[in-house]
């Protein structure tokens, strides 16, 4: 059994726009089909799911590719749960079909029913004997309530984790089972809101209980349908009184939710299931050894975008919980009485996952075998380690991420060995000097080796960051994200830099080498692939640094986004770009007598405009490096600036600037003051 597949499934299905209006502020958009990749563009963040449903997609789609494979397990004997999650009015209700099934048209008919259907056929057509029971609950304000009991308004105790009391019907066909749906629905709590008219204020939790005989053993797996309420704002939904206290109650039982789903998916010691009533009621079904599918359910109205956010993060981060339902069944099998130890102890056979990517970082390291440096010369060669748990962390990482390995390897391998090739100079000393010079020769090896180790990894760490899960992207598919937000034409970027080059990456279909996707964790990691060779030496002295910076004048002709750079210390010298920030920015925004000796010659600028037209070529094709260099960008901003030229549109004049989202006037008079910049 391939364990890499062994994940929670979830998908993310986006509700379709009541108007036309709406549609044209969509702040989702699939970019890809295969694999589903959704991109939120107020974020400028990628997301990579198992499936993602667009608006049109219809109810027996979502149906056949998140629900349909997994109800099988529940025949074996395996526990499958199915929970729809996400802001409210969203369509969690409409996609789990536990509203009325009043409806004849099938086209609308939802999950529960359309599993109960698939159950009762597969019975029905191979004529096993299997018993079915129903039963149907909510959880209402931290409280249990039957709602297969007309009229019953007691709450029913729960003990650990079991719900006491709850009716089990049994049924004979899907009809009387459906019927059960109907009843238990027209018992359950709703309630009107702005944001819904038909708002669930409880969850409710449908469980199908499949017991049969396999060569007289009984075997028996439950079938959990949970449609949570949805999250809410209480200013959105203007909920007061009473359904402000649902709310907040509805709001606190998907908070522990999102704890217990957090602790899964690091596998922690501790899962807060005792926190709220719906996780202590699910803890038999929000586990490791169920079958899981989550459906995200999102709005993509620009309004909705904060908790579209925080839904998809949700998801995101239940993607991550791995659950192995036949290994533990098997562990189970095998030590009867022995409890699970946590994290799941697997077989030996089967590789561990977690610290793959760190012990591989490790063993990126050289090992030199010979101490002799004449030796290695004469070798040409370096071997890796390879201890022997490499091969399973060989087989637990992604394939995208062991193909990076062995690119890395290749090129650490290649690199390491023309700068010991280097580093060896043949000696005329004697054999006692021989000894010092290849101390000496040692050192300088370290340094080159720490070099570009560090850089690979800082490399690395960014390739990581940036959906190393996520295999290339179609061609065709990157570009029609990327024009849709150029009226569906391709824009300067495009044409200019991406060529006729493949489109390969998420990054790349924006043409932005540092495309933050997730957040900008520190500056040390946006490293573009071609710095490699820019890195400071680390034994550089600071009076050389700055004794260089003072040879270090802006040409007369440099008007090219590369002069510029070199004139602001990093084109000039790859090797000593090291010096301070303060020194940096001196450079960057020269004073006005060094502008005016340097006013291009012939041309009737003005120093503050050569110096506008610089900082101007700098927002339009500089680096991140290179717009941070400026006063009051950050990394942020910076990537804030790349990815609005790339989806947007490039700066024409300083002022463009206030069309970027979040820049208020104030922050454009301060970024114009302090880099010394006049007004358009
Ligand atoms: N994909 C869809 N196609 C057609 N109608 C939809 C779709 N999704 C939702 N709706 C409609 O939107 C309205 C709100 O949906 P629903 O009640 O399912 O939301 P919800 O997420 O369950 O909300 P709450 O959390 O408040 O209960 C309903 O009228 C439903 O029919």
């Amino acid at each position: 059994m391939d364990l890499r597949k062994d994940r929670i499934k979830v998908s993310v299905r986006i509700k379709p726009f009541l108007n036309c209006q709406d549609a044209s502020t969509a702040c989702l958009h699939i970019i890809s089909k295969e694999p589903p990749v959704l991109l939120v563009a107020e974020r400028a963040q990628t997301y990579v799911f198992d499936n993602i449903f667009p608006e049109d997609v219809n109810q027996e789609s979502v149906y056949v590719d998140a629900v349909k494979p997994f109800v099988d397990y529940v025949k074996k004997g395996f526990n499958y749960t199915v929970f729809a999650y996400g802001q409210t009015g969203t369509g969690k209700t409409y996609t789990m079909g536990s509203a009325s099934q009043k409806s004849k048209d099938s086209v609308h008919t939802g999950i529960i029913p359309r599993a109960l259907k698939q159950l009762f056929e597969e019975v029905d057509n191979s004529n096993i004997e299997a018993k079915i029971s129903i039963s149907f609950s909510e959880v209402y304000n931290e409280k249990v309530f039957d709602l297969l009991l007309k009229n019953n308004k007691s709450p029913l105790p729960v003990i650990g984790f079991t719900v006491q009391g709850l009716s089990k019907k049994h049924v004979k066909s899907v009809f009387e089972a459906i019927e059960l749906l109907e009843t238990g629905n027209s018992n359950r709590h709703v309630g009107e809101t702005k944001q819904n008219l038909n708002s669930s204020r409880s969850h409710g939790i449908f469980t199908v209980y499949y017991t049969t005989k396999n060569g007289g053993k009984e075997i028996s797996g439950e079938l959990n349908l949970v449609d949570l309420a949805g999250s809410e704002r209480a200013r959105k939904t203007g909920s007061r009184g009473n359904t402000f206290q649902e709310g907040v109650n509805i709001n606190k039982g998907l908070l522990s939710i999102g704890q217990v789903i957090s602790a899964l998916s690091t596998k922690s010691t501790h899962i807060p299931y005792r926190q709220s009533t719906i996780t202590s009621i699910l803890q038999a079904s929000l586990n490791v050894d169920n079958y899981i599918t989550l459906i995200a359910c999102v709005s993509a109205k620009m309004e909705d975008a904060s908790e579209t956010l925080q839904t998809l993060d949700f998801a995101h981060r239940a993607k991550k919980i791995r659950c192995n339902p036949e290994i533990i069944a098997k562990y189970k099998k095998e030590n009867p009485g022995i409890p699970l130890s946590t994290p799941l102890k697997r077989p030996s056979s089967t590789p561990f996952r977690t610290p793959a990517v760190k012990q591989h970082k490790m063993q990126l390291l050289p090992v030199i075998n010979n101490d002799n440096s004449h030796s290695l010369k004469n070798q040409g060669s370096i071997t890796f380690s390879t201890s022997s748990s490499s091969d399973d962390v060989q087989q637990t990482i992604s394939p995208v991420i062991r193909k990076y390995m062995h690119q890395m390897e290749a090129s650490l391998k290649g690199r390491f060995e023309s700068v010991i090739k280097n580093s060896i100079r043949p000696t005329r000393s004697s054999p006692r000097n021989k000894e010092n010079m290849s101390i000496l020769e040692w050192s300088t090896l370290q340094n080159e080796i720490a070099r570009i180790v560090r850089k690979e990894m800082a490399q690395f760490t960014l390739e990581k960051s940036v959906m190393v899960t996520s295999s290339p992207i179609r061609d065709d598919e990157a570009l029609k994200a990327r024009r849709l937000f150029n009226n569906g034409s391709p824009d300067d970027a495009e044409q200019e830099t991406l060529g006729n080059k493949p489109l390969e990456t998420v990054q790349d279909c924006f043409k932005v080498p540092e495309l933050p996707v997730g957040k900008c964790k520190s500056k040390k990691i946006l490293v573009s692939p071609t710095d490699i060779e820019t890195v400071p030496r680390i034994d550089t002295r600071r009076s050389l640094r700055l004794s260089l910076k003072n040879t270090n004048q802006i040409s007369d002709q440099d008007t090219s986004l590369n002069e510029f750079t070199r004139s602001l210390g990093d084109g000039d010298s790859h090797k000593y770009n090291s010096r301070r920030r303060s020194v940096r920015i001196s450079k960057a925004v020269e004073p006005l007598s060094t502008l005016k000796r340097n006013s291009v010659k012939g041309s009737n600028d003005s120093p503050f405009t050569s110096h506008s037209k610089k900082v101007l070529t700098i927002l339009n094709k500089g680096t991140s490096k290179d717009l941070e260099k400026l006063h009051t960008i950050g990394c942020k901003t910076a990537d804030q600036i790349i990815l609005f030229r790339a989806l947007k549109s490039r700066f024409n004049k300083i002022d463009d600037l206030l069309k970027l989202p979040g820049w208020s006037q104030k922050k454009y008079d301060r970024f114009v003051n302090l880099n010394l910049l006049h007004r358009d």
